[in-house]
């Protein structure tokens, strides 16, 4: 299908793919529009994984359409391969070769003309910040290092779409930020679409400009992340009491949703903007309840997959 934006880069109509009885994907759509960052989310086992081999051509689905860079993935998968990049769970990366061998391996690869070969390992080398680790050998790298080196070298042939595979899975909280960096950066710069999977809620809420959550084999949300939280409606506002009559009196006057004896809390819905809170305070004020403390919930994608599949996000077996 053809958008105003011009042919997307990533089309997908009723795929699926099953291991023996086990199905696995189970009639999956996708329109993905160029230049967009696009996220899979799913716990793991979801089938992610197995969506981006079909994709890149690794293996075959049992039915569908799909084309991805304006080329159909069945019937001409060479030309989806040049158009692609991978970077996956199982990297690309030799660890007995330094950073910059391995670039230059890459482009020896993608028959880079000679003096181009060192201009753009070295152009790599310096935008991933691995410079400084150029002349070691990559098995000295860190977990960050490695993937940076890893979507490097995927880029050494200028794919138009690139998968990224939980590019971040393992990786310490302030080398995921630096990645996110990383994958925003490539897309402002370059116009590519990335094809992202990920099980971190917080991830596809920071790069992805739309998200599809697989749960059993079936997408059952796409949306922005703002979309997805919408579908979850309001949050709920958290309040603390220090005396446990003002927690019981106010728990008989509030429309509560949950309560906490113990901890002397009490949950109500509402979206936490001030007009509502001043409401809830005014009323616990006019009843003479003393609020110890408040704390303010709004949506997140957490939630989202909540509502969504009846769950916590959580390791699963796909439909049978
Ligand atoms: N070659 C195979 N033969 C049989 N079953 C397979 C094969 N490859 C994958 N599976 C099964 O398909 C399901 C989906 O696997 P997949 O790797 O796509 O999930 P995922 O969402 O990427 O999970 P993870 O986050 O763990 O990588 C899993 O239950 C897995 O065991």
């Amino acid at each position: 299908m053809t958008t105003d934006l011009g042919p997307p880069a990533l089309s997908a109509t009723a795929v699926r793919k099953a291991y023996g009885d086990h199905v696995v994907l189970n009639g999956i759509d996708l329109e993905i529009p160029a230049g967009s960052v696009f996220a899979l989310l799913g716990p793991n086992g979801a089938g992610k994984t197995t969506m981006v081999q079909i994709l890149s051509t690794l293996i075959r689905a049992d039915a569908g359409e799909m084309r991805v860079a304006g080329h159909d993935v069945v019937r001409d998968p060479d030309a989806v391969r040049a158009a692609i990049g991978v970077t996956g769970q199982f990297s690309a990366v030799d660890g007995f070769l330094t950073g910059e061998e391995n670039l230059l391996l890459m482009a020896d690869l993608h028959h880079l003309p000679r003096p181009e070969r060192r201009r753009c390992a070295a152009d790599l080398l310096a935008r991933f910040d691995l410079a400084d680790a150029a002349r070691k050998p990559a098995m000295t790298y860190s977990g960050g290092m490695r993937r940076r080196l890893d979507l490097a070298m995927t880029l050494v042939g200028r794919p138009r779409v690139i998968f990224l595979d939980e590019p971040t899975t393992g990786l310490d909280p302030r080398s995921r930020r630096t990645m996110w960096g990383i994958i925003r950066r490539l897309v402002a710069d370059k116009g590519v679409t990335v094809f992202l999977t990920t099980q971190y809620l917080e991830e596809a809420d920071q790069l992805a400009d739309r998200i599809a959550v697989l749960h059993q084999g079936k997408l059952v949300a796409q949306g922005t992340a703002e979309e997805l939280k919408r579908q979850v409606g309001g949050g709920h506002i958290t309040l603390h009491f220090a005396d446990p009559r003002d927690h019981a009196d106010a728990a008989r006057t509030l429309d509560v949703m949950s309560r906490n004896d113990q901890a002397l809390t009490l949950q109500v819905a509402g979206r936490g903007d001030v007009p509502s809170l001043r409401a809830l305070l005014d009323r616990l004020d006019r009843a003479s309840l003393t609020v110890d403390g408040l704390q303010v919930h709004t949506p997140d994608l957490d939630d989202v997959f909540f509502t969504l599949t009846g769950g916590p996000v959580a390791e699963q077996e796909p439909a049978r």
